[in-house]
């Protein structure tokens, strides 16, 4: 792809005692790219996501965010710079409504922020009522707005992702990094899911997937990396990386036990 990339990931290593989870990756996501990071068990895919945003600080290797370098120090402060992320293991705030589960996502950028919105000074109300208002069509952009009212963990599991989602997207970010997003969804979940991921990306967003469905992400992406060891095994379009040996050899493999 021509021009510069969004996002670049240069030489990243990360170990563990003796194990280098990921070892020397490289890769470039583009605006308006869904890049997918795929690989067996074990691979280094979620320390890959957890460098990327701020969790785990690399052994070797840097990001340039926009052509600058970004070393991103703590979760908060990726929001700021503009990268959402979901989680794995959902990660809602339980006793919240699904409406104020994105709320918060907003104040994480409003004037008023959390604390302001508790308190209700008279000048942040209408900020407020943005909020809500702005909070609402995220729900009805994700599919999930008739549980605005519900607790959010009284939704299935399939609509918590969703809502996990906009929840990211409240923070407007420029790059959206979704951490197995299919896990434990059925098929038609799943196939509602893929709907949203294909959205987005006509709504211009950029997104960096890590998911187990192999046929989602090659429905989906428009570049993917393949990770076996830590170590970049296949690089490219869902095309090329599907044809190559080493991919299938990989996925093949059986149970990924580190030497
Ligand atoms: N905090 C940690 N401490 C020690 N080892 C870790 C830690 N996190 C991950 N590892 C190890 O690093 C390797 C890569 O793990 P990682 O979770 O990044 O792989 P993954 O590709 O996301 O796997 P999965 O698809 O199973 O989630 C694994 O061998 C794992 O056991």
């Amino acid at each position: 792809m021509s021009g510069p990339a969004l996002f670049t990931v240069q030489n990243l290593t990360k170990r563990f005692g003796g194990l280098t989870a990921v070892d020397q990756v490289n890769l470039e996501i583009h605006s308006g790219q869904i890049y997918g990071l795929i690989g067996p068990n074990g691979a280094g895919k979620t320390t890959c996501f957890n460098l990327i945003t701020g969790l785990y600080t690399a052994d070797e290797g840097q990001f340039l965010f926009d052509g600058r370098p970004y070393s991103p120090k703590a979760p908060h402060e990726v929001a700021r710079l503009g990268i959402a992320r979901t989680f794995q293991n959902i990660r809602l705030f339980a006793s919240m409504t699904a409406l104020e589960n994105v709320m918060v996502g907003f104040h994480c950028r409003s004037k008023a922020g959390v604390l302001g919105s508790i308190l209700r000074c008279p000048h942040q109300r209408r900020e407020e009522l943005d909020i809500r208002r702005k909070s609402l069509e995220l729900l009805e952009y994700v599919g999930i707005a008739q549980y605005a009212d519900h607790v959010s963990t009284e939704l299935s599991y399939g609509d918590q992702r969703r809502l996990e989602i906009a929840r990211a997207l409240a923070t407007n970010p420029r790059l959206l990094a979704l951490d197995e997003p299919a896990a434990g969804m059925n098929a038609t979940e799943k196939l509602k899911l893929k709907e949203l991921i294909l959205r987005m990306r006509g709504d211009g967003r950029t997104l960096l997937l890590i998911e187990h469905d192999v046929k989602l992400v090659m429905g989906v992406c428009d570049a993917v990396t393949v990770l076996d060891y830590g170590k970049v095994i296949e690089q490219g379009s869902p095309q090329k990386v599907q044809q190559s040996k080493a991919v299938i050899e990989a996925y093949l493999g059986g149970i990924h036990e580190h030497p």
